[in-house]
């Protein structure tokens, strides 16, 4: 959370020209209703079985851009579906970093009420591993931009395509 995902992700599409899409803003728009006002009604468990439907569905479409919520990666099913049906991009952040970005949140049930600062440090120690497991790149984001992030995004994902041209070149 606060890691930039939505607000990179949105730059990103538009440089690529492709469709983005959001996965919390579609279960906010499927529901018509918000994700705290889900996570009241029916718990985190319900707002994590809507997450995993709507990741199916967006990983499934080509050409696009999908940012998830930062929590998509805790089901075993999601990293499957994200490992296998595209390139995975995680934006990494110092706890401080998030701390800061997510200082006016109200939006996040996960944030409120609670020392946040704690939370923070505690979601991104079990978090962390599960980025970094089903990441294909990994790109800091910093004091820097967001077109600095996003064109860094860019370059890695060139990066990444001229690696698997030359693997399949020498595999055949
Ligand atoms: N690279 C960045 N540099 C500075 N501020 C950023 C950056 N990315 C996001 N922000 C700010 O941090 C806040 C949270 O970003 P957001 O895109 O909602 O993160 P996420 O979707 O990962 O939770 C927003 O106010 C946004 O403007
Ligand atoms: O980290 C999490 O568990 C969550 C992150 C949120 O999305 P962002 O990562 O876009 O803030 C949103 O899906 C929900 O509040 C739960
Ligand atoms: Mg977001």
């Amino acid at each position: 959370m606060g890691a930039g995902k939505s607000t990179i992700g949105r730059q990103l599409a538009k440089a690529l020209h492709r469709k983005f899409y959001d996965s919390d803003k579609v279960i906010e728009k499927r529901t018509g209703v918000s994700i705290s006002w889900i996570f009241e009604m029916e718990g985190e468990s319900g707002f994590r079985d809507r997450e995993s439907k709507a990741i199916d569905e967006l990983t499934d479409l080509k050409k696009v851009v999908v940012a998830t919520g930062g929590g998509a990666v805790l089901s075993e099913q999601n990293r499957q579906w994200l490992k296998t049906r595209g390139q995975v991009i995680y934006l990494s952040a110092s706890a401080e970093q998030l701390y800061r970005r997510t200082a006016r949140d109200k939006k996040r049930p996960l944030l409120q009420n609670t020392d946040r600062r704690k939370q923070i440090e505690n979601l991104l120690s079990i978090r962390d591993p599960l980025y970094r497991d089903v990441a294909d790149i990994i790109v800091k984001t910093g004091e820097q931009s967001v077109q600095h992030t996003v064109n860094e995004v860019i370059r890695k994902l060139k990066e990444l395509d001229k690696k698997s041209e030359t693997h399949e070149n020498a595999t055949g």
